[in-house]
């Protein structure tokens, strides 16, 4: 009988050894495996930039919109604000980018950047994995937070409205991870639960490696290997 809990640990860990061994001759994630082999995990996918074809449609409906004004091109971008880089290039550009997503069918009419949808309904389908999309609407709300649901429901369907944050505040919500293509993510929680992924966009990927969390180049890239990382 005394020997009973060292025969339990010691199938407990046997168990543990063969699952890994499985996951690494398979190639199978650590949440694909069994319920019980891995931590729960919350997942929250920021929208424009990761999901949502920000800059590119910004960018088309800028140009449609005033083709007699300059413009930056995509590989031109620096820094996260787009009204911020125009308003540099020449004051009245600044209100005239803000009027692009202000319009109606801004948002609704983006294009969902390559491999976004599918991943996102691949991620939400393993076990032990709970997906928001968690997104900051725009002030004037007249369009924008009905597009993004509208959005939402059109690309990955009616049931994946239960998992949406609308917050401009992503620092009080807490989860394990928030994939975002904003470099700094503030608010007033200085201790966020998650941890920043940066999803590479065409106004972040210029800067250095030493200043910033880990990235996710683009939804071809290992995300499952960041969830894996995390639920150990
Ligand atoms: O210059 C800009 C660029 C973007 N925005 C708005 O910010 C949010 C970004 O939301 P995330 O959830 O961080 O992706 C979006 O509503 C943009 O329209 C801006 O106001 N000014
Ligand atoms: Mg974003």
């Amino acid at each position: 009988m005394i020997f009973l809990p060292r025969i339990v640990r010691f199938l407990r860990l046997e168990c543990a050894s063969v699952s890994a061994h499985l996951r690494r001759v398979s190639g199978m994630s650590a949440a694909k495996m069994s319920p019980s082999a891995s931590k729960r995990l919350r997942i929250l996918v920021d929208m424009d930039g990761v999901l949502a074809d920000f800059e590119g449609g910004f960018l088309k409906k800028y140009r449609a919109r005033y083709p007699d004004d300059p413009y930056i091109r995509l590989e031109d971008r620096r820094g996260f604000w787009v009204s911020a880089q125009y308003g540099h290039l020449r004051s009245d550009l600044c209100d005239k980018a803000i009027s692009i997503w202000e319009s109606k069918n801004f948002f609704i009419e983006l294009e969902p950047l390559p491999g976004a949808v599918e991943a996102v309904k691949e991620m939400s389908k393993l076990k032990n994995t709970d997906v928001f999309i968690c997104t900051s609407p725009i002030n004037l709300y007249s369009h924008c937070p009905y597009e993004k649901y509208a959005w939402i429901e059109k690309h990955l369907g009616h049931d994946f409205l239960e998992q949406v944050i609308l917050t401009r505040d992503k620092t009080v919500v807490s989860a394990d991870i928030l994939i975002d293509d904003k470099p700094d993510i503030l608010g007033v929680e200085p201790n966020p639960t998650w941890e920043h992924i940066l999803f590479t966009a065409c106004h972040n990927k210029h800067l250095p490696p030493c200043s910033i969390p880990r990235r996710l180049l683009s939804w071809d890239d290992d995300w499952r290997g960041i969830l894996d990382s995390k639920r150990q």
